[in-house]
């Protein structure tokens, strides 16, 4: 019999306890290969990937590539995510693809073969989905991840202000509302066995007081928050506090551009987590 998976909201909560509440993006835009020295090209994206991971991968309880970035590249830029994703889980990095997927559920088990499956080129610890399609169209996500102890982060609420013409729409019963109601119904049995799940959700740390304006039991969850939006787009920890209130535990803020213009030099990289974590952990 093949062995129990420990699953990815386990894994998550123990790296999150070691190292704290914060994921690095690893976001190679044009700008910043060129401010790095690097060309715009697989070789560029791959340095400037391996550089991040080297540099930070033990002080970041995961990392989050940015799929588009690589795949502005075509085939050379995907076999360059592919060499990231195995460099970091060779190093006990724990990694999460924000590749945003969502699809009618017969090409949906495509996707998820994709990111989620034992041995898949482009397998990662997590990826993100776009539950647009409605949520139940997510299913065969949601199961292999479950079989093969991988996570999904499923877009709740995202840190752009055009997302509210979306999300927040449908009053007491918003759109926001219904993925996490839903989410949390897939986490039921992680919180009987007294772990966090695996079915996580995308709440950017930009929203301000919308969780509690919407009624969203972000606590009931039981399963991760990544919090994009730090730094770069201005969020600060004090904003995590404020807007996560008792779900905050649960919460892992994620930050690209802001850490990523230190490098290349590992030292000011290293120094641009430690300061963000700070700002994070309070
Ligand atoms: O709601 C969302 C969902 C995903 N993102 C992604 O996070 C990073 C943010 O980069 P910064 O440089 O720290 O702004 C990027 O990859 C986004 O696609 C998000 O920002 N908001």
């Amino acid at each position: 019999m093949p062995e129990p998976h420990t699953s990815f909201g386990a894994r998550l909560q123990a790296a999150m306890a070691a190292r704290g509440p914060l994921c690095v993006g690893i976001d190679p835009h044009p700008g910043l290969l060129q401010a790095w020295g690097l060309e715009d090209d697989a070789v560029g994206l791959e340095r400037f990937s391996l550089t991040v991971l080297e540099a930070v991968g033990e002080q970041a309880a995961a990392v989050k590539p940015q799929v588009a970035l690589f795949e502005r590249h075509g085939s050379r830029g995907l076999a360059a995510l592919e060499k990231v994703l195995a460099a970091a889980a060779g190093a006990g990095v724990l990694t999460i693809a924000d590749a945003k997927r969502g699809d009618i559920g017969s090409t949906m088990a495509a996707y998820a073969q994709a990111w989620l499956a034992d041995g898949a080129p482009l397998a990662a610890d997590a990826v993100t989905l776009s539950p647009f399609l409605g949520y139940e169209s997510l299913r065969p996500a949601l199961d292999l991840a479950e079989q093969t102890g991988r996570g999904v982060f499923v877009l709740a609420l995202t840190s752009n202000p055009e997302g509210a013409s979306v999300q927040h729409v449908g009053g007491e019963d918003s759109v926001a509302r219904r993925i996490v109601r839903a989410a949390a119904a897939d986490n039921a049995a992680a919180r009987d066995a007294g772990t966090l799940g695996s079915v996580g959700l995308v709440v950017g740390a930009t929203v301000g007081d919308a969780p509690a304006r919407l009624g969203l039991d972000l606590a009931g969850l039981n399963g991760p928050v990544l919090a994009p939006g730090l730094g770069a787009q201005g969020a600060t920890g004090a904003d995590l506090r404020r807007s996560f209130g008792p779900a905050f535990g649960q919460v892992l803020g994620t930050s690209s551009r802001d850490i990523l213009k230190a490098g290349p030099d590992a030292a000011g990289l290293r120094e641009a987590v430690a300061r963000t974590l700070e700002m994070v952990a309070g």
